[in-house]
């Protein structure tokens, strides 16, 4: 390939890495002869937008720490280092507001219709890590882009085409959305994701005298020293050294700690946010989106203090803003939702009624080693569900949908994790609800499946059975230390071992292997420990309030089966276990 940019092949011999996933910078670079490797940054573009006094700002920040990420994991993941490593960001910026990828297509709607009859600004925030000499040059460049006036129709053609789902400010210049735009000033690449021009005369920059960093002919005059800030016409270039690179390091330590102080204070708000069904009501509105005094109005609450909860939650990405108008985000209305399929709001508010409270008396728990009922709920729990979950009726429901919520989420994993195809029956034992069961008959088209759980269970899961139930699931009532257990080839344990001690493990592993017969198989799923007991935090962390139970790792669970003749089968994340 001829280059016309002799820039360009200043680059030849260099391993030149793009940080990005974008399809557009991929081909925007190798259309130039550009030769790199493409490595994905993994940073996740949640920077709090208001820390930045203007968008392009956050976006040279987004691409530098998108650079930043992969240029710190290839030497250790990859095991080679990077000349250098380009991260780039594109946002659409539309009175004052920056727009990136819409979550879907409500979202994308919004963003349009904003865009409509209008101009926007499209930055592009580029960075370019020069690994061996620990420098960053970054810059941004700046397009206006015009939109016609869109019709609905139109606007909902367009969506449904599935173009604007991966691109900033919901079009793709380069095809369908090139109908919507009446004009374009500036970098049409910038638009598209890549300010190609720019970039070349950054590298001229860099590389042109060789080895030195003074600037091109053609640039601007009085940028030759290369620890000054190069004022170009269109932006800055800054150099940083090995210790901005340490700072960056100690910064990252500084945010991690910040995040863990703060960390009950995120927990909280979702708590909050959620038992003050924040999520149904805008689910609810007619258009998805309520300003801040009608949320306040639909939860019963004062305007300051649901403005603040719906900033944080904002801030936290539970919900959206555009102007003055909130929306659930993606993930809220995946989770959040009350009746939504998966909806973990059940486990919510058991964190928020049980969990946190016995986490507020944490430092005697530690002191005393003893678990913190009392203190919390006023009462002893000498046995944890007979006392503490299933003493009155709210709390047992209550306790009831947080294992309802978690069984839905994981079900369909733990239920399709191994071959089970040669199995006829199944029991799940403590399976509360019948979610889990649920999910293990809809898995297994061959395969009956008893739930068995205490009586005062059983009598209120109809509360959770499913409007399609398969009658395959049948519900006996017992208590799995004392009762008989129903035959089965499979027994399903999921999340039921930790909450005991060695011995009562023992006492349950015993009666499943006298009732069942050889072949049969335990399905034990469980948050296991790492071997070395460092990780991971969900399992120490939900150790701190435990009971009599305790977490164990794979190879203690493998231990207490073994010895009651299971030998571990595979023994991953889930460990099914045969008995011979
Ligand atoms: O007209 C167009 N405008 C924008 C685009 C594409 O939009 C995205 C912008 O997203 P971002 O900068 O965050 O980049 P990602 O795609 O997430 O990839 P990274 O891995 O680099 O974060 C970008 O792909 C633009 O090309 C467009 O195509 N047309």
């Amino acid at each position: 390939m001829v280059l016309m940019n002799p820039v360009i092949s200043k680059l030849t011999g260099k391993l030149v890495v793009l940080a990005s996933a974008s399809p557009r910078r991929l081909e925007i670079l190798t259309n130039v002869g550009l030769r790199f490797e493409v490595v994905p940054s993994w940073f996740k573009e949640t920077l709090d937008k208001r820390l930045f006094k203007t968008p392009h700002e956050y976006a040279v920040e987004t691409a530098k720490q998108k650079a930043l990420e992969v240029a710190k994991r290839m030497p250790f993941k990859h095991l080679k280092t990077p000349d250098i490593v380009i991260g780039a960001d594109t946002v659409v910026v539309m009175d004052g507001l920056i727009l990136e990828k819409p979550v879907d297509k409500q979202d994308a709607y919004r963003m349009l219709s904003r865009l409509s009859g209008k101009e926007h600004s499209v930055f592009t925030g580029v960075a370019i890590i020069l690994c061996h000499e620990k420098e960053v040059i970054d810059f941004y460049e700046e397009t206006k882009v015009k939109f016609a006036d869109l019709s609905d129709d139109l606007l909902w053609e367009y969506i449904n085409s599935g173009e604007p789902m991966d691109k900033a400010g919901g079009y793709g210049i380069q095809a369908l959305g090139g109908m919507l735009v009446e004009y374009v000033h500036g970098d049409f690449l910038n638009v598209v994701g890549f300010p190609l021009n720019q970039f070349c005369k950054k590298l001229g920059l860099i590389f042109s005298p060789p080895g030195s960093l003074t600037h091109n002919s053609d640039e601007p005059q009085g940028t030759s020293d290369p620890a000054a800030p190069d004022l170009t016409s269109r932006g800055t270039m800054q150099m940083q050294n090995v210790r901005e690179n340490e700072t960056e390091d100690g910064k990252e330590k500084l945010s991690k700690m910040i995040e863990l102080m703060d960390g009950f204070k995120a927990s909280k708000v979702l708590f909050t946010a959620s038992k003050l069904h924040v999520f149904d009501v805008l689910r609810s509105s007619k258009t998805g989106e309520l300003q801040a005094e009608d949320v306040a109005q639909e939860i019963k609450a004062s305007m300051k203090g649901t403005e603040r909860l719906l900033e944080a939650c904002v801030s936290l990405g539970l919900l959206q803003r555009t102007g003055k108008e909130y929306a659930n985000t993606a993930m809220s209305r995946h989770f959040l939702l009350s009746d939504g399929p998966l909806s973990l709001q059940g486990y919510i508010q058991h964190c928020n009624e049980l969990v946190w409270p016995l986490f507020t008396h944490l430092e005697t728990a530690v002191r005393e080693g003893t678990n913190q009922h009392e203190k919390a709920f006023g009462k002893s729990s000498d046995n944890l569900f007979q006392d503490a979950y299933y003493s009155r009726h709210e709390v047992k429901l209550r306790f009831m949908k947080a294992m309802h919520s978690i069984a839905k989420v994981s079900g369909r994993d733990v239920a399709t994790a191994f071959d089970l195809s040669k199995y006829k029956t199944a029991c799940d034992l403590g399976g509360c609800t019948g979610a889990m069961a649920y999910e293990f008959a809809k898995a297994h088209p061959g395969l009956s499946v008893t739930m068995f759980d205490l009586p005062e269970v059983i009598e209120m899961s109809g509360h959770f059975r499913p409007h399609d139930a398969d009658d395959r699931v049948s519900f006996v009532a017992g208590d799995f230390f004392k009762d008989e257990l129903p035959k089965a080839d499979v027994y399903i344990l999921a999340r039921i071992l930790h909450d005991w001690s060695d011995e009562k493990v023992h006492i349950l592993l015993s009666k499943i292997a006298k009732a069942c017969n050889p072949g049969c198989c335990v399905l034990v799923s469980e948050i296991f420990l790492d071997e070395d007991r460092k990780g991971p935090s969900r399992g120490l962390l939900q150790a701190l309030s435990m009971t009599e139970g305790r977490q164990r790792s794979a190879s203690e669970y493998s231990l207490l089966l073994k010895s009651h003749g299971f030998t571990t089968a595979q023994n991953q994340t889930l460990a099914p276990t045969t008995r011979h």
